[in-house]
């Protein structure tokens, strides 16, 4: 009990001690208390000084803006007294200068007119000395004249003196002339008596001669045997007249016999045309041949496959082997397009040979037939090697044109060709054969002849064609405009339309026939159908013209097979259709070769064409009729 009394006491003594720190920590807290409280009234007082100090800022700053505003306003002020007076300056300025430059204008003004006084008064100087000079020159002229007149008037009567001298002369000499005349006369007086005397002698001479007469007969019986030989002779004569006789029949009946086998000819000739063009006929008004050309070894590899099925039997087919495709299953299979033609040249084949396809429609067109021969493809497919090239269609049709005419001659026909070489760039005609300066400039007009269903093209240069050299005149006038062209919009000849027109007028002077027809050659623009996101500008435009005249000629072929006859054929929806408006159709022949490139690279424009060509081959055109009138 003690023990825990003891304790106790212990922790009372602990607690009062506790107690008594704790009172002196309240103490201590109690008197910072009292200084956090006197530092809070400092603080207090200053804050009350530092509202004071911003209302006085305030006030300040209220003073200070409004001396700014003052300040502003006066500088305005200022400022629009400096700008008027500176305006004011300006005027002055320019009155002063404008006042100078009158001066001096004045004064340049009277300098030149002192001068032109100056010069005029000079020139007077000058045309007066001139005058003067003149007039000194003038007067020695003169002088020299006068002088040189009297030179001549005595000469002139030199020489008539010295005439006198001569007539007198001359009549001298005639004198001595009369007296030699009456020496001739007395010497024909003697010349007489001698004559006379020569005529004794010549009837002496009679008398001999008679004797001489005697001796004749002897010769007599050599002139009979001479006699009979010239009846001998006389006699074959007759014979060789009537053989003469015998000829000139036989030649007569020759002559009447070749007339006969002339007009035969004239009739087989009418029957050849009649069966030449039933042929043609069936062979259809509108053909389609391909031309693949070849690649060339030195500039072009991988070549497409393209196979020639029939080549060896009738030549119609061809079949391009497309790319390999992988299916999901992993089979590999090779697309084929297939197409036939009228008619289908491989890469080895010449020029001569598409030309002897052709030479029958040339000969249609001497027949009075209009025809129309086209090449399409893509750039670089080769028209223009099989349509202009030195061996190309064009000079080997005019060749056979003149040669064909030449033989229709015998037959009675005489024929006048005429061409015409234009172009179609840009939706516009254009003349190869006019200047080359005036390509896309002159403008062309295409004038129809809806009842002689015949065209004319108005402004452009035509070429009578007299002789074959003319052709070769003519392509080159064309290539040296084109190449001219070129220049500016880059390469021309893929980009453009080009048309050579023979005209050919047949008169036959024995059966009067006439008959007209036209030939024309047609190079197509590149067909390549160029995506318009990748070109712009001139070169978009001409896209755009020769994808919309492409497609006109398809709309024009594909509406003339299916069309009645006297359907709406839109010719008029571009410039190349119109132009050709009577050279296709019912009336004409159309052929149309589609030129492809034999590389890899260019089988999805190849199929293109192709595809194109396959609907024009599908189109059947109605008969053609020829432009021939009797009369
Ligand atoms: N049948 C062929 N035989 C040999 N070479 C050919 C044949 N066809 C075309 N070529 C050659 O191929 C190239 C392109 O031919 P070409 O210039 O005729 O093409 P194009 O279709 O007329 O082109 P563009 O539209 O540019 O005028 C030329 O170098 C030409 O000589």
């Amino acid at each position: 009990m003690e023990r825990e009394l003891d304790a106790f006491k212990q922790s009372m003594e602990r607690d009062t001690s506790d107690a008594t720190n704790l009172k002196e920590e309240i103490k201590t807290l109690q008197s910072r208390v009292a200084e956090l409280e006197a530092i809070r009234s400092q603080i207090t007082a200053i804050n009350d000084e530092l509202k004071s100090d911003l209302r006085d800022a305030k006030s300040y700053m209220a003073t200070a803006n409004m001396e700014l505003e003052t300040t502003r306003r006066n500088h305005t002020f200022e400022v629009d007294d400096m700008r008027r007076k500176y305006r004011n300056d300006m005027e002055d300025l320019q009155e002063k200068y404008r006042k100078e430059a009158d001066k001096l204008r004045r004064q340049s003004e009277e300098a030149a007119d002192k001068q032109r006084k100056e010069f005029e008064a000079q020139i007077d100087k000058l045309l007066k000395m001139h005058a003067d000079e003149l007039e000194t020159v003038q007067k020695k002229l003169k002088s020299q004249v006068e002088e040189e007149q009297g030179r001549r008037s005595r000469e002139a009567q030199a020489i008539e003196s010295e005439f006198k001298l001569k007539l007198q002369n001359a009549g001298l000499e005639a004198d001595t002339k009369e007296r030699e005349n009456q020496l001739v006369k007395g010497e024909l007086t003697n010349t007489k008596a001698e004559l006379d005397r020569e005529r004794g002698v010549k009837t002496s001479l009679q008398h001999q001669l008679s004797e001489a007469a005697a001796l004749n007969l002897t010769l007599d019986a050599s002139n009979k045997a001479m006699k009979a030989k010239i009846d001998f002779l006389e006699s074959d004569s007759q014979a060789q007249s009537e053989a003469f006789n015998d000829l000139h029949r036989r030649m007569e009946e020759a002559i009447e016999a070749a007339e006969a086998a002339n007009e035969k000819l004239r009739q087989e000739e009418a029957l050849r045309r009649r069966l030449h063009n039933q042929v043609q006929e069936l062979k259809g008004n509108i053909r389609v041949m391909c031309r693949v050309r070849p690649t060339n070894p030195d500039t072009e590899n991988n070549p497409a496959t393209i196979l020639y099925p029939d080549s060896n039997t009738d030549s119609k087919e061809v079949t391009i082997m497309g790319q390999d495709k992988k299916s999901a299953m992993g089979t590999v299979t090779t697309a084929n397009y297939a197409y036939s033609f009228d008619r289908v040249f491989g890469p080895k084949s010449q020029n001569n040979e598409v030309f002897e396809e052709i030479s029958q429609l040339v000969q249609s067109a001497l027949d009075g037939y209009n025809v129309c021969i086209f090449c399409y493809g893509q750039t670089g497919s080769g028209k223009t090697f099989t349509m202009s090239s030195e061996d190309g269609m064009i000079p080997r049709a005019t060749r056979q044109i003149y040669a064909e005419a030449e033989r229709l001659e015998e037959k009675g026909w005489r024929y006048q060709i005429e061409g015409n070489f234009v172009e179609v760039y840009n939706e516009t005609y254009n003349d190869l054969l006019g200047r080359s300066e005036d390509l896309d400039k002159k403008k062309l007009e295409i004038r129809h002849d809806s009842a002689k269903k015949s065209t004319t093209i108005e402004n452009a240069v035509s070429v009578l064609l007299d002789s074959p050299d003319r052709v070769s005149e003519i392509m080159r006038t064309a290539d040296k405009n084109r190449s001219v062209a070129a220049t500016r919009a880059n390469s021309r000849s893929s980009r453009s339309h080009s048309v050579f027109i023979l005209k050919l007028v047949g008169v036959n002077s024995v059966t009067g026939e006439r008959s007209e027809g036209t030939l024309n050659l047609v190079d197509l623009a590149g067909s390549e159908r160029l995506e318009h996101s990748k070109v712009e500008g001139a070169r978009l435009k001409e896209t755009q013209n020769i994808n919309k005249s492409l497609s006109c000629l398809g709309d024009v072929i594909n509406a003339l097979g299916s069309s009645k006859e006297g359907g709406h054929v839109p010719y008029r929806n571009s410039k190349l259709t119109y132009l050709l408006q009577y050279s296709l159709g019912g009336n004409s022949k159309t052929l149309m070769f589609v030129m492809v490139s034999p590389l890899q690279a260019h089988l999805q424009e190849s199929l293109t064409s192709l595809k194109f060509a396959t609907k024009v081959y599908n189109t059947h055109i109605g008969t053609a009729k020829k432009q021939t009138k009797t009369g």
